[in-house]
This record gives structure tokens, C-alpha cells and sequence, in this order.
């Protein structure tokens, strides 16, 4: 990720501004050039501009784009916020997720639009800002964790299954128990089955393993976060990690990971020890972290619109949902 300007952190004012992210039926999400002249000309962006002094957000976000697409929306889903400092210019970038809008978008500012599929938005074309988003938009809201799997790998994939069927897309595979050819071996049918059904496996901790075995991706243990130097996996692979801090997160980010699982948010028996994180301070954690966020400790399928409200990508755990 392109570095922010350190001098600008904490003195410039921050601009508030709206952008939405229109998707269509295909999936596919609405992307504006944005004109010559203009601060960051030429890149592509979530059509939007900024809040006016004591206008609530949704309604500046309604006003622009009737104002430079000429659609009128429906629901808006909030889904991310990115504070970034540009040289000479803060802003806060707050994206909202836009299903539901009536009239066909056409450029009424003179601006090229085009809609490009989610899996093809692409980070060199697109304002720095905007490429938390792009993962924003990409990830699912839960991200399931597999419990200590059964020891015979036909059992384990059977619960890998039983997830897919409730909807689950992103999965990591946590198998501490297993030896090494049981690990591959699990991880690989695993694999097959989570991309047959169109959602991700993520292999906890195991760089190598992603690698060889051409997994979806990785997802780092805190202490890994402290040992790795830079971003394991090339980007094709999806990267998460684990973490309880702003330090943490502070490293994830430095690192270039995809989003992080943060918590625990609650009380958990797993985890007798932890102080649990509480949803105000999750809240200030993710406003800070520039990545989605998932919320971790205790959680279950009803505490996911707290997990949205308070600014995460959704809920990630082991039982509960
Ligand atoms: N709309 C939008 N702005 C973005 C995105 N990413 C990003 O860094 N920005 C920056 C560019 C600008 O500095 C600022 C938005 O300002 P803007 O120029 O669009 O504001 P506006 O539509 O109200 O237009 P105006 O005041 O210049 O007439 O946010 C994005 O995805 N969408
Ligand atoms: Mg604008």
C-alpha cells in the first residue's frame, strides 16, 4: 500500500467523504474516472464527494450520486472507513455498499464510468485509499475457523461441507493436532471443496503450505506478525491475521495483509486469560486500522450487525454460527 504522508497525521483537518459502491445484479461494482484538473486525476473511484458542513452522511451520499450518476438509491450498507492522508489533504473515506438503486447510471459530469466485476478491481488504477475497499468488497461477512477437526480426514471434510452448505465462504483451516502428510492431505481435498463451492481456504499459519499446495491463502498468528519482514504471499493469495492491538494491527497493516480477525471481543472460554476487548474499543481499533476487520471472541450469527455497526467487515469464530 502506498505510504500516507506522516506529517499530515493528527494537523490536517479531515474531509468526510461519501462514496458508494453500486452493484449490480451480475455483482459487478460502478467505477468513475475521475477528471483531469481535479486532485488525484485519472484514477478510477466509488462515484461520491464530500459532506457539507452538517449534512448527515447518507443524505450528502444520496445527493452526490443523483449529482454525478443520476440514480436515485435505495439501502445503503455501510462498509468500510479509511482515514488516509494524501500530501496537502486528509480525508475520511467512508464507503457504503449500494444494491438497490432505480434508473440506469450515465455520466452527468462528463466522466467515464465502467463496471467491473470484484474480482477484477484493480489496486494501480484506483486512488490509494480505495484499496481496503477493494477487499471490503470481496470478503464475506463471516469468516468461520474450523474447530479441532476430526482425526480421520474424511470426518474433517464433512464438517468443512456442512459449512459450505450454511453459507460460509471463507474458511481457515486449523488442524494443530494433525501430523504432517495428514495436514497436506486434508488441506488439499479441503481446498477443492471450499473453491468448488466458490469461497476461500485460508491454512493457519502455514506460509509454506499455501504455497506449495496452491491454497487460497494464509492466515498469520500474531507472533508471525512479529517475525514476518514483509507480506509472506504475493497477492494472489489472501493474507489474514490475527490481532489484539493497535500494535498488532499497526503491524498487520505495515505488513500489506488482507484484513484482520480482532478480539476477543467477549469473554471466551477459549481463551480464560484474554481481557476481552469490549465493542468500544473494537470500534476504535477498526476506525484506525485501514483493513476490514473481523470481530472475534464469542461471537454468534446475531452479533454480526453489532460487528457491522461498529465498523467491522463482520464476525469470525470457531462454534457459534
Ligand atoms: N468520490 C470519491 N473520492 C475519493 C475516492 N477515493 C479517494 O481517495 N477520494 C478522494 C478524492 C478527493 O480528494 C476526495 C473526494 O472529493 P471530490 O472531488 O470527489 O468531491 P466532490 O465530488 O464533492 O467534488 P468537488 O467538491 O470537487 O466539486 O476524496 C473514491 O473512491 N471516491
Ligand atoms: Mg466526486
Amino acid at each position: 500500500m502506498t505510504a500516507q504522508d506522516p506529517a499530515l497525521t493528527m494537523t490536517t483537518p479531515m474531509i468526510h467523504v461519501v462514496a458508494a459502491a453500486l452493484v449490480d445484479a451480475e455483482g459487478r461494482v460502478l467505477l468513475a474516472q475521475r477528471p483531469v484538473g481535479k486532485h488525484l486525476a485519472g484514477y478510477w473511484e466509488f462515484p461520491g464527494g464530500k459532506v457539507e458542513p452538517d449534512e448527515p452522511p447518507l443524505q450528502a451520499l444520496r445527493r452526490e450520486i443523483l449529482e454525478e450518476i443520476g440514480v436515485e438509491i435505495g439501502t445503503a450498507e455501510s462498509l468500510i472507513r479509511i482515514p488516509w492522508h494524501y500530501p496537502g489533504k486528509s480525508i475520511l473515506l467512508d464507503v457504503y455498499r449500494v444494491r438497490e438503486f432505480h434508473g440506469e447510471p450515465r455520466s452527468c459530469e462528463g466522466q467515464p464510468l465502467k463496471w467491473v466485476p470484484t474480482a477484477a478491481l484493480d489496486i494501480h488504477e484506483m486512488p490509494p485509499a480505495d484499496h481496503p475497499v477493494i477487499n471490503a468488497l470481496r470478503l464475506p461477512d463471516r469468516y468461520w475457523i474450523t474447530p479441532q477437526p476430526a482425526a480421520d480426514i474424511e470426518a474433517a471434510v464433512a464438517q468443512i461441507d456442512a459449512a459450505l452448505e450454511r453459507g460460509i465462504r471463507l474458511i481457515q483451516l486449523r488442524a494443530k493436532g494433525y501430523d504432517e502428510s495428514a495436514l497436506a492431505a486434508l488441506a488439499e481435498v479441503a481446498q477443492r471443496h471450499v473453491r468448488a463451492a466458490g469461497g476461500r481456504l485460508l491454512i493457519n499459519s502455514r506460509i509454506d503450505l499455501a504455497e506449495s499446495l496452491g491454497l487460497d491463502g494464509v492466515h498469520l498468528t500474531s507472533a508471525q506478525l512479529k517475525s514476518c519482514k514483509e507480506r509472506p504471499l504475493p497477492s494472489r493469495f489472501l493474507v489474514g491475521a490475527s490481532c489484539h492491538d493497535t500494535a498488532e494491527l499497526t503491524a498487520a497493516r505495515e505488513l500489506g495483509v488482507d484484513f484482520a480477525v480482532l478480539g476477543p471481543v467477549r469473554y471466551t472460554p477459549s481463551h480464560p486469560d484474554a481481557a476481552p476487548l469490549g465493542w468500544a474499543q473494537f470500534e476504535a481499533l477498526c476506525a484506525q486500522s485501514l483493513m476490514p476487520v473481523y470481530a472475534l471472541g464469542g461471537m454468534h450469527l446475531d452479533d454480526l450487525e453489532s460487528a457491522r455497526r461498529y465498523g467491522g467487515q463482520g464476525i469470525a469464530g470457531i462454534s457459534g454460527f
